[in-house]
């Protein structure tokens, strides 16, 4: 989805249809013993459709506990995440899983990959769970790893491919249902510079051919520079956003 420039030169997302993502007042505690641990404090937010935003911050920020939450994985303590106006909390078990599938992709810094699966396999497999026949499963999967370049290792297992390898079959996996948003929580936290470009690119070329709405967790200053908007957080809050 191509996007427009605003006065500052920055590329701003399109905002088709409404706001994709709404965030407000959210709030994340843990009891901890007699202490209460304030992991997420009124964090508001909103995530144009198209937009591709990187959330930096420090360790222990909150970026992870913003994207479970984001992405439903986890519920708040407190506050609301609206996806086109639908406030995913009111879903319930069944709901949430099937927005879930619909919706959003997830990709994790340690790609969680079935390792006694083949790379075929392990993107096959929310299409299975949910009920697609397997011709039709095996024939998207087999599309999504050419487009991401795996090509040439669909039979192999993760511990048989290179970390940037096991990266792209986690977000073919992650996009076999073909989501609107694509959740990454530090994609590249694991490889070295080139790869991590590579994985960059990667991520570019499929918001800008699929419209895919990106929300990347990174410490990589030079990943984050390069997307729409940085979203800074500090103690369970945002502290800034550019
Ligand atoms: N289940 C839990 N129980 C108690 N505290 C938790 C729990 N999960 C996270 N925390 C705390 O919440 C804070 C935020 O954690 P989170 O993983 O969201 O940070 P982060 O910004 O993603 O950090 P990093 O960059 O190191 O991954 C941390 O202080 C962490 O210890």
């Amino acid at each position: 989805m191509a996007g427009f420039t605003d006065g500052s030169g920055r590329s701003s997302a399109l905002r088709v249809g409404g706001r994709v993502i709404e965030v407000q007042g959210l709030c994340k505690s843990f009891v901890s013993g007699s202490r209460r641990v304030d992991v997420l404090s009124h964090v508001d937010l909103e995530i144009a459709m198209g937009e591709r935003v990187a959330v930096v911050g420090a360790s222990g920020a909150g970026k992870t506990s913003l994207m479970h939450i984001l992405g439903g994985l986890d519920q708040p303590s407190s506050g609301d995440v609206r996806y086109d106006g639908q406030d995913i909390f009111r879903l319930r078990g069944a709901e949430l899983d099937a927005f879930r599938n619909r919706t959003l992709g997830f990709v994790f810094q340690f790609h969680q990959l079935l390792p006694e699966f083949t790379a075929l396999e392990n993107v096959m497999m929310p299409a299975l769970i949910a009920r697609w026949s397997r011709s039709r499963a095996e024939a998207a999967a087999k599309d999504l790893l050419c487009e991401v370049g795996l090509e040439p290792r669909l039979s192999h297992k993760p511990g048989e491919l290179s970390g940037g390898e096991q990266q792209r079959v986690a977000i073919a996996r992650a996009l076999i249902m073909s989501p609107r948003v694509l959740l990454a929580d530090e994609p590249t936290g694991n490889l070295d510079s080139a790869t991590s470009d590579g994985i960059y690119n990667l991520l570019t070329r499929l918001h800008d051919t699929r419209g895919l709405t990106l929300v990347v967790v990174t410490h990589d200053a030079r990943l984050a520079a390069g997307l729409d908007r940085i979203v800074h957080m500090a103690d369970g809050r945002i502290a800034d956003c550019a």
